[in-house]
């Protein structure tokens, strides 16, 4: 179970990118994170894995306090968190294997790595890995023969390749086609339940969210200010989440600013919550 409790960044330049999220992500949901450009998603994933270093606030994930760890055991604890990335960041002139065995990297010494002397059952199970998310027989092709969909199934492979306990995913599908993007959502929630995993993604696309999550947040200027499943996720919720629109008090008429302190659950939809700061 991953538990973000006050999660805060705040860059050198002053902007203040996460005012203190808090979400909990457990058993083999997929949780959808949503948001209008500049909201803070990317950088609450990052800040997840501590690939950004959060202001404030924890992260815990099975038990382990990652926000707590030292450098050394901060690479060993990212090996439990696959992360899956928007522009796939893929070696371009390596092939698919090795693409995909460098996932393992954490686990076999600098001189293995260098020599890409990786121990056999590791080659076996990228295998198995590569089958999986249906790229059996590109082993040997080199990333940059791929497809924008192909490469995405790469960077999953190595993802899923060191049998992580979440998966972290930043814009999987931004640079796909509708299509195949569907594939890649497709695959990526057959593996969190097959896997029993729970995925956190950030995506643009809200009717993919719908059609895919379990249950979506939404966060706009650093602040959680949606917690629903997707039919909850209703005209008004859509509003507040990308253009701050104001929420309307059901107990008396009045509008609401959603940026102002208050009840949290305050003009909530019958399921969801409509969260304020
Ligand atoms: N490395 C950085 N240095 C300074 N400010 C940053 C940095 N990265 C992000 N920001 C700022 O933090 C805020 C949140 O950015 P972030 O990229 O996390 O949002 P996002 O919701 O992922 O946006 P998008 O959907 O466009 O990717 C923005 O104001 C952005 O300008």
């Amino acid at each position: 179970m991953l538990s973000v409790t006050d999660l805060q960044k705040t860059y050198p330049s002053g902007d203040e990118a996460l005012k203190g999220v808090s979400i909990d992500v457990t058993g083999s949901e997929t949780v959808a994170m949503i948001g209008p450009s500049g909201a803070g998603k990317s950088t609450f994933i990052r800040c997840v894995n501590r690939l950004t270093e959060p202001s404030g606030g924890s992260v815990e994930l099975d038990g382990v306090e990652v926000t707590a760890l030292s450098s050394d055991d901060l690479r060993e604890a990212r090996r439990d968190m696959g992360m899956i990335f928007q522009e796939y960041n893929l070696v371009e002139r390596l092939t698919v294997m090795e693409n995909v065995l460098s996932g393992r990297l954490g686990y076999v010494s600098t001189w293995q790595a260098f020599r890409r002397n990786f121990p056999p059952e590791d080659v076996e199970r990228a295998y198995e890995v590569l089958d999986r998310v249906g790229l059996a027989d590109h082993e040997n092709n080199r990333a940059d023969e791929l497809s924008g969909g192909q490469r995405q199934r790469v960077g999953i492979a190595r993802a899923i390749l060191q049998r992580p306990k979440i998966l972290l995913v930043d814009e999987p599908t931004s640079s796909l086609d509708p299509e195949t993007s569907k594939a890649v959502m497709d695959l990526l929630t057959e593996i969190a339940a097959e896997d029993d995993i729970p995925v956190l993604i950030n995506i643009h696309e809200v009717d993919l969210a719908q059609e895919y999550a379990e249950r979506i947040v939404g966060l706009r200027d650093g602040e959680l200010v949606f917690e629903g499943t997707p039919d909850d996720l209703d005209e008004t919720a859509k509003g507040q989440i990308y253009r701050g629109e104001e929420i309307p008090d059901v107990t008396t008429g009045a509008q609401q600013s959603a940026t102002t302190d208050g009840d949290a659950t305050e003009g909530a939809t019958e399921e969801g919550e409509i969260r304020r700061g």
